[in-house]
């Protein structure tokens, strides 16, 4: 084993950060073992210095991240700051400086994923991420390294703790939301907004991220159809259970059938109390990978909290230890198939509409042709009615969301409508 340490430098000591310390210092022996050389922790740049951190010698301490990422002497710069800036200068100066980058920041990689990886490959550097997407699930490497031989279809999956807490406790307790999301933050598993999970944008930053490397295409943020779930109601969940369903915040990255081209969406989803996503509790990810060879496989884990992530952040220290002994590096970005992304007015799968209506003759038949006329089939409708009023559940059979979304107009130009309550997707049939 070489005697000489590698430098590791941390940036940001927060949930994430400190997870990453201790394990470092409490696995060292092992670690060393693995590598092939000890690691050290050579800096910890952190905004509130006078925080005891227990396990981490206070000389190691710096609020100036910029200096530490520019010193010169380090192997891998672990950054777990969180946002766009000033954790993209930090990781570029960091790669011009020689060292290799592991980061958990979805948010970034998924602005700036492509530049980022080029400015690593100038520099002959690494960029390893697996924390950002699903936390302690490994996914990124099994389909950067594990699929590389097989063609990918499809990804889908619960990507966001956060949100699958809430949806979970709003099910099963009858939890409110707040309650929910405060308790989601206290366990460190909201981002440092929580409005990044709640309104979806942590989802769809995993989700351009695992299109991109599951599809090697580039997919960026904006590419990415995305809804929160801020509006799923206890009516919904209602809804849901009538037709045997619960509701999910699902990422859905798909390639066309004739393979010219990819989607990727974010919203929430009706799926079926059988399906294996619906047993998946509190802040657990699961996420479905389709390809051709392979068939359908299933990536299942803790998807938030600091000593999950952790794991997945050392996972990649170990990594990306092993290629600078071995004066290598691991695979960069693989976008080469350029696909383009398709908007999602031509994605199709099946919807749960409730409508609210008056309660009188004809009214079933004008809405069936609303239907008809914009070549959406009806599957199931179930109506309730009381004091001339009723809700109509209608159920379709697959269309596509623009064929729907033109239904969903013209129903709101009928007087008998007097409103769109509410309208979900229905995934996992
Ligand atoms: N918490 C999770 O479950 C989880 C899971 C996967 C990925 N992540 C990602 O990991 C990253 C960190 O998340 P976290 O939950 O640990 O957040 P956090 O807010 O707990 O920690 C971030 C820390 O960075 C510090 N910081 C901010 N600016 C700094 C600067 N300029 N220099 C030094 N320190 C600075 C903050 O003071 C804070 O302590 C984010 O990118 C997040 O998306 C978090
Ligand atoms: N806020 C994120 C952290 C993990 O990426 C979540 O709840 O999933
Ligand atoms: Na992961």
């Amino acid at each position: 084993m070489r005697t000489r340490p590698l430098k590791v430098a941390l940036l940001g000591c927060g949930v994430v950060g400190s997870e990453v310390a201790r394990i470092m210092t409490t696995q060292a022996a092992d670690l060393a073992a693995r590598i092939g050389a000890p690691v050290e922790l050579a800096g910890v740049a952190v905004r509130r210095p006078d925080r005891v951190r227990e396990g981490i010698a206070p000389e190691l301490v710096t609020t100036d991240a910029t200096a530490l990422v520019k010193r010169g002497d380090l192997d891998v710069v672990v950054e777990v700051i969180g946002g766009i800036e000033p954790a993209r200068t930090l990781i570029t100066t960091a790669f011009a400086h020689g060292a290799s980058v592991v980061s958990a920041n979805k948010a970034l990689l998924a602005q700036d994923g492509a530049a980022l990886h080029a400015i690593a490959e100038e520099h002959g550097k690494d960029l390893y991420y697996e924390a950002a997407v699903a936390g302690a699930i490994p996914l990124i490497r099994p389909l950067r390294e594990s699929l590389a031989g097989d063609k990918v279809n499809r990804v889908l999956g619960i990507v966001n703790g956060t949100t699958n807490f809430i949806l979970d406790k709003m099910d099963s307790t009858g939890a409110g939301y707040q309650e929910a999301l405060d308790e989601a933050t206290a366990l460190g598993y909201a981002e440092a907004d929580p409005t990044a999970d709640v309104e979806g944008f942590d989802a769809a930053a995993k989700a351009a991220i695992l299109a991109g490397i599951a599809f090697h295409t580039r997919v960026r943020l904006d590419d990415v159809h995305r809804e929160g779930m801020t509006e799923v109601t206890a009516a919904d969940f209602a809804s849901a259970k009538e037709m045997g369903c619960t509701i999910k915040l699902l990422a859905i990255c798909e390639r066309a059938a004739d393979g010219g081209s990819v989607t990727a969406r974010v919203h929430p989803a009706m799926i079926p109390l059988t399906h294996p996503l619906a047993s998946v509790r509190g802040a657990y990810n699961a996420v479905f990978v389709e390809s051709d060879a392979a068939g359908q496989l299933m990536f299942y884990g803790p998807g938030a909290g600091g000593a999950p992530t952790a794991s997945a952040v050392l996972g990649d220290l170990v990594a990306v230890c092993r290629n600078r002994l071995g004066g290598t590096t691991g695979p960069g970005e693989s976008a080469y198939a350029a696909l383009p992304v398709s908007p999602m007015g031509e994605v199709v799968t099946r919807y749960h509409i409730s409508l609210d209506v008056a309660d009188k003759p004809g009214v079933l038949a004008q809405v069936a042709t609303v239907f008809a006329e914009h070549g959406v089939s009806i599957d199931t409708v179930r109506q309730q009615g009381k004091d001339g009023e009723a809700s109509l559940v209608v159920v379709t059979h697959r269309a596509s969301d623009a064929a729907l979304g033109g239904t969903v107009d013209a129903l709101r130009k009928l007087d008998t409508v007097r409103g769109v309550a509410s309208i979900m997707r229905v995934e996992g049939e």
